[in-house]
């Protein structure tokens, strides 16, 4: 695989927190891939090793087959970066800081620039600290894309803006992936980026739990739901890796990976079931069974992190 993102092993600690532990990630180029996990799971700092202004501890970071720390310069000029709070000369205007910015890139920025600006309805005379939220926000993305990144990072872009600019920006991420560039966003907006997501990455406490394409994360990932003859039967598990197990009166609900093809067998008037029911679960429901502490994983059938492959579920 042709990597655009390559981390091996990496780890990074402040004082007693693990904020990053042993990290290995490959991301293709051409997809949209959402990193997701929880307040302090690690993103900003995987972000901030990215693009350089983070030394991790151990491990090998990677940007467009680029050092993170030794060649940031040149990584810098290869992609694009907002933050969730864009650091930008405020007194300036959005055409000025366009020309500012423009020294560093190539002749085709200017025009690409007042062309995004266009698209993003951003009035090119307005003073920075004259603008909302969301139109510096628009502002930083025009200004991140305008030297046309082959990848764009963006850290929680959408937070703090209302639905339509969220929506324009969401969609612009896909135009650009559908161009052969590559997207990583983080967010914790997990019914949202699952609209526009290919790939998917969940953080938690610093480890990377899961990695996969979301497609193949749904249709590996099934929600069984078990309604019981009377509330004290017991059943075996689902065949196949059960990540959470619920219990409301009498009905049981499973969340499972690499269910075996024939699982229903094992489920009849015999075994003290009257109906069970198959659903693909929502990335909400999956990310919640990969992170939630207090998610009640069934003792006797642990999921099992796989040695090899994309995914891993611990
Ligand atoms: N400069 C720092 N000094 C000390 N601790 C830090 C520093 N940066 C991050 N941390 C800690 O590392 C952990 C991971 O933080 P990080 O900012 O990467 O999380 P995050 O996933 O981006 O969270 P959020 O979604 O809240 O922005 C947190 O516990 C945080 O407190």
């Amino acid at each position: 695989m042709n990597s655009i993102i390559s981390l091996k092993n990496v780890s990074k600690r402040f004082g007693n927190k693990q904020a990053l532990d042993h990290v290995n990630l490959e991301i293709p180029s051409g997809i949209v891939f959402a990193l997701l996990g929880e307040n302090g799971a690690g993103k900003t700092t995987m972000i901030r090793i990215l693009t350089g202004t983070l030394k991790p501890d151990s491990g090998h970071a990677e940007v467009l087959g680029m050092h993170c720390l030794k060649e940031s310069e040149d990584i810098r000029k290869k992609t694009g970066y907002v933050s969730d709070a864009p650091a930008m000369y405020d007194w300036m205007t959005a055409e000025e800081i366009g020309w500012f910015t423009s020294a560093f890139y190539d002749d085709l920025f200017p025009g690409r620039y007042v062309e995004a600006l266009g698209a993003f309805d951003i009035s090119p005379g307005v003073k920075i600290k004259h603008m909302s939220k969301g139109q510096r926000a628009k502002v930083a993305l025009a200004l991140a894309t305008s030297h046309d990144p082959s990848l764009l990072i963006l850290d929680e872009p959408t937070s703090g803006l209302d639905p339509m600019v969220r929506r324009q920006f969401l969609e612009s991420m896909v135009d650009r992936a559908a161009l052969g560039h590559t997207v990583l966003l983080s967010s914790h907006q997990i019914s949202e980026v699952e609209r526009v997501a290919d790939w998917i990455g969940i953080l938690h406490e610093g480890e990377l739990k899961l990695v996969k394409p979301l497609q193949a994360l749904r249709d590996s990932t099934q929600v069984i739901t078990a309604t019981l003859d009377h509330s004290d039967a017991t059943v075996v598990l689902p065949r196949g890796d059960v990540l959470t197990e619920s219990k409301n009166g009498r009905q049981l609900r499973w969340i499972v990976t690499d269910l075996a093809d024939d699982w229903r067998q094992d489920y009849d008037e015999n075994a003290g079931v009257v109906r069970v029911d198959q659903a693909t679960p929502t990335l909400e429901e999956i990310f919640v069974a990969v992170c939630d502490p207090h998610a009640s994983r069934p003792k006797s059938q642990p999921p099992e992190a796989k040695p090899s492959g994309e995914v891993a579920y611990s």
